[in-house]
């Protein structure tokens, strides 16, 4: 006979509670005299953890068809050194593939925005502050070929001295001559010095666009509060806008729904004047407007900055062009400024992608991460199961990394290209390789850079883009072609992402590309 415990649970006829032989059963007995009351109680917790548990294998379901839609799904990692463009070819994609969702988030990207062109402003007025504090002391004559400072490009903690000099390594030579082997070479236009001086109405100007760092201060510590500690008071005497050390950009953490946040803050009533700081941010902006485009647009800070060697033009994040637009009541970002906002990567965050548009029903993920040094580890957990590499290497031949001011830039690509092409993980994925920023490239050999100084190998040939592209292309196939653990194609694309016409057209083939690779590796063709 079959005993009792092998039977099917149905089975049994007598009330759960009354088996003997379950250990559950004896558990779950009603108490001896248990009242009506009691007993409702007791039915009514049942029932909640039977739901409970139902909820439980729901979730468990999801999961579950979540991992089988991802494993079916095209995965891509964007990788590159951090500034490279990784985060601006994302919104290329959702702006070419999936526009409706690009065009969606346009309300969180106004407050990003707007903070950046504050960050500019923040610069130039501390640029401002360090003139107007040694007002008796002559200027410096400028060196024969000033490079751009660390500070122009918002690198060093605030409130550190703008370096008048040359930049080597991280060190500031004054002595107007420039070091054998300098390093930064992005050189402002000489033009004629114009003798307009700084008088009190700039004093006046600056002293009334203060208060506008403070509103930064608060909205980018309510933004991302895990900065909130680092926020220390201001060391100028001046104003009681804090100072956030070592903080110079706004930056996302992966995964903190900052999207989310800054939608809420713009739409809930914040503390004060029954207003969302998000609001307050635009009604200061408003306000303060007409000061901003002054300042920027007035020689004698132009001369200033000239002389200084700042060039807020080149910083990432650069809206003070524009400020009387994203400073008006109602301001709305266009498409090319929410491609041109900078907002720093942390971590790394996954995008998934309907297609709406050809490719239709095929689902993407595209992993966008942090390419600071700091947080490269954390790449290698997403190696596993991707099916394409878009890597981002701007040929910036002449600047060095901001986390690390001994390292060229384009030896840092070229350092992680070959990691990435001999990795074992990543035998099988579709390497795409992006020389991007063209435009500075341009411009840069434009201003008469000479690539031979910084790469000496690169020899006599001809200093254009066409010669330097080829060469560098050479470099990269040849690593591609030896490290990789097996044989696969080589591509490469010119671009520069934040034309996004352009951009579209590559992307289209990039996607053509990387299907066609997918659908071979899973045998539909
Ligand atoms: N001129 C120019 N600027 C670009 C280009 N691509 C990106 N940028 C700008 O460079 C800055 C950095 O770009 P991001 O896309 O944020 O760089 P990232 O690689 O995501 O950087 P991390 O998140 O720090 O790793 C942004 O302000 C972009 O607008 C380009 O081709 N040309
Ligand atoms: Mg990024």
């Amino acid at each position: 006979m079959a005993s009792l415990a092998r039977r099917p649970f149905h089975a049994n006829h007598a009330p759960f509670e009354d088996r003997q032989d379950d250990p559950l059963a004896q558990i779950l007995k009603p108490p001896p005299g248990e009242s009506a009351e009691e007993r409702a109680r007791r039915e009514q917790a049942a029932h909640e953890a039977h739901r409970v548990s139902l909820q439980i294998d729901e979730s468990i379901q999801e999961d579950r068809k979540a991992y089988e839609r991802r494993k079916k799904a095209v995965k891509v990692l964007l990788l590159g050194q951090a500034e490279s463009g990784k985060s601006t070819t994302l919104k290329n994609f959702q702006l070419a593939f999936t526009p409706s969702h690009f065009r969606n988030e346009r309300l969180a990207w106004r407050t990003i925005i707007q903070l950046n062109l504050i960050r500019s402003l923040k610069t130039l007025l501390e640029v401002l502050g360090e003139e107007m504090s040694s007002p008796t002391e002559a200027p410096p004559p400028p060196p024969p070929q000033p490079v751009l400072s660390e500070k122009a490009r918002g690198k060093l903690p605030m409130g550190a001295p703008v370096p008048l000099g040359v930049v080597q390594n991280g060190t500031v030579h004054h002595s107007g001559k420039p070091p054998p082997t300098s390093t930064r070479s992005v050189r402002f236009s000489t033009q004629p010095q114009s003798q307009a001086p700084l008088t009190d109405v700039h004093r006046r100007a600056r002293a009334r666009l203060l208060p506008l760092l403070k509103i930064e201060t608060e909205l980018t510590a309510k933004l991302f509060p895990e900065l909130a500690s680092s926020l220390g008071p201001s060391g100028d005497g001046e104003t009681a806008a804090p100072r956030t050390p070592g903080v110079k950009e706004v930056v996302v953490r992966a995964g903190n729904g900052w999207k989310d946040v800054l939608v809420k803050l713009q739409q809930e009533n914040g503390n004060r004047n029954g207003r969302s700081l998000g609001d307050e941010l635009g009604a200061a902006l408003e306000a303060s407007k007409d000061d901003i485009v002054s300042m920027w647009e007035d020689n004698a800070v132009k001369d200033m900055l000239r002389r200084r060697g700042v060039r807020l033009q080149d910083m990432p994040g650069f809206f003070l062009n524009d400020a009387a637009r994203v400073s008006s009541t109602g301001y709305e970002p266009t498409d090319d400024d929410i491609v041109r906002a900078r907002l720093r990567t942390l971590g790394v965050e996954e995008h998934r992608f309907a297609m709406e548009s050809g490719a239709s029903g095929q689902e993407w993920y595209i992993y966008d991460v942090g390419g600071n040094r700091s947080v490269r580890p954390h790449w290698i957990p997403y190696f596993d199961d991707v099916q394409a590499i878009i890597f981002l290497a701007p040929l910036a031949f002449n600047l060095m990394l901001e986390e690390d001011s001994k390292v060229n830039r384009l030896e840092d690509s070229i350092m992680l290209w070959r990691e990435i092409c001999q990795n074992q993980l990543l035998e099988g994925a579709t390497l795409i390789l992006f020389f991007n920023k063209m435009d500075i490239l341009q411009a840069t050999l434009a201003s008469g850079v000479r690539v031979q100084k910084y790469v000496p190998s690169y020899g006599d040939q001809p200093n254009d883009v066409p010669h330097v592209v080829k060469y560098f292309r050479d470099k990269f196939r040849g690593y591609h072609k030896r490290l990789s653990p097996k044989p696969r194609p080589f591509f490469c694309h010119e671009t520069s992402v934040i034309d996004t016409r352009a951009t579209a057209v590559i992307l289209v083939g990039v996607r053509e590309g990387i299907l066609r690779a997918h659908l071979h590796s899973v045998n539909v063709i």
